[in-house]
């Protein structure tokens, strides 16, 4: 049994419309789920005991933490009914923390993908997402990384037609961390509608995020991220998640390239990342 290799796919969400405050303080929401064929990398090996190296552009940002915090060592844990299995887990951690591409979440879903291939008798994909669930409200999406509708805190999911993959995609974040409980606090309980019905694409179309508006005041570059994108005429360009990252979606690869040429030129601080819908 050598080493084995999964990506955690960067989240995206092309849609995410708040429907409700719920008297436990969650929101619940409506949302499209898709993912970049990019993120993190995640490598898992037999060993004597538990390990997590974090390393690569954002690793140190994480490795300040206990590693028992870590969203990883949590998933392994839960996979594993409570005992800690004896893998060394390293992490190449391109994502930027606390971003809205779910980094963590795509994490975790990575590591349960990596243990329950190499279980004699792998959790069913209930069992798997029922875990995933209890890890955050993004992880039982990240388990395919494809494609979906999130319903209640995001963890009920529908199928969707995915007429999105292949799409080329631009994320810009300006290296600001952005907390997502605060951008849910200062929603204003103003229910703008459900999302609409339809292809991933169509939705992607006529939808919207409802985060935008309080992401932007706690954070205004996310205001020139949107004005910038818009300049190279993507099919879309919103925030995802509870930002502060934004996403572009081109058809084509060369305005893709020109766009993400513009904005590191412009912003040689910020972050971008480019890559194809799955
Ligand atoms: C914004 C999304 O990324 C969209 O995909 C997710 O809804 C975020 O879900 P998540 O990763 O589970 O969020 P966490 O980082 O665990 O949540 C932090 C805080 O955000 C608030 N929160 C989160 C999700 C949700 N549906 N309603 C909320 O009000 C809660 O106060 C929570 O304590
Ligand atoms: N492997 C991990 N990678 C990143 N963050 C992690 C990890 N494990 C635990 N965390 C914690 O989770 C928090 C949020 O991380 P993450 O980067 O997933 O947020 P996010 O991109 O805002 O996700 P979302 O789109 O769900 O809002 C961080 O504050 C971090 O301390």
């Amino acid at each position: 049994m050598g080493t084995s290799h999964a990506t955690a796919f960067a989240k995206i969400n092309l849609a995410l419309h708040v429907r409700k405050r719920r008297a436990d303080g969650y929101h619940e929401l409506e949302t499209v789920f898709a993912f970049l064929d990019q993120g993190d990398s995640l490598w898992m090996e037999p060993s004597e005991q538990f390990s997590l190296d974090l390393e690569g552009p954002f690793g140190r940002n994480l490795a300040d933490e206990d590693y028992e915090t870590n969203l990883i060592y949590r998933a392994a844990k839960l996979h594993r009914n409570g005992v800690v299995p004896p893998v060394a887990f390293r992490l190449n951690k391109r994502l930027p923390i606390a971003a809205g591409l779910g980094g963590g979440s795509a994490d975790a879903a990575a590591a349960l993908r990596l243990l329950n291939d190499k279980c004699e008798v792998p959790l069913s994909t209930d069992e798997l997402h029922a875990i995933a669930a209890q890890l955050g409200a993004d992880v039982p999406a990240c388990i395919d990384s494809l494609p979906v509708v999130g319903r209640g805190t995001g963890t009920l999911l529908e199928p969707i037609e995915n007429d999105v993959s292949g799409l080329h995609c631009l994320l810009v974040n300006p290296n600001i961390s952005v907390a997502t409980g605060p951008v849910f606090k200062a929603w204003d309980g103003v229910d703008r509608g459900p999302m609409p019905e339809g292809s991933a694409r169509s939705i992607l179309q006529d939808g919207r995020n409802d985060l935008e508006p309080m992401a932007l005041k706690i954070c205004p570059q996310i205001g020139i991220i949107l004005q910038e994108l818009r300049e190279a005429k993507p099919l879309v360009a919103r925030m995802s998640g509870s930002g502060a990252t934004c996403f572009g979606l081109f058809d084509d690869a060369e305005t893709l390239q020109r766009s993400a040429a513009e904005v590191a030129s412009r912003h040689p601080d910020w972050w971008t990342m480019t890559g194809r819908l799955r």
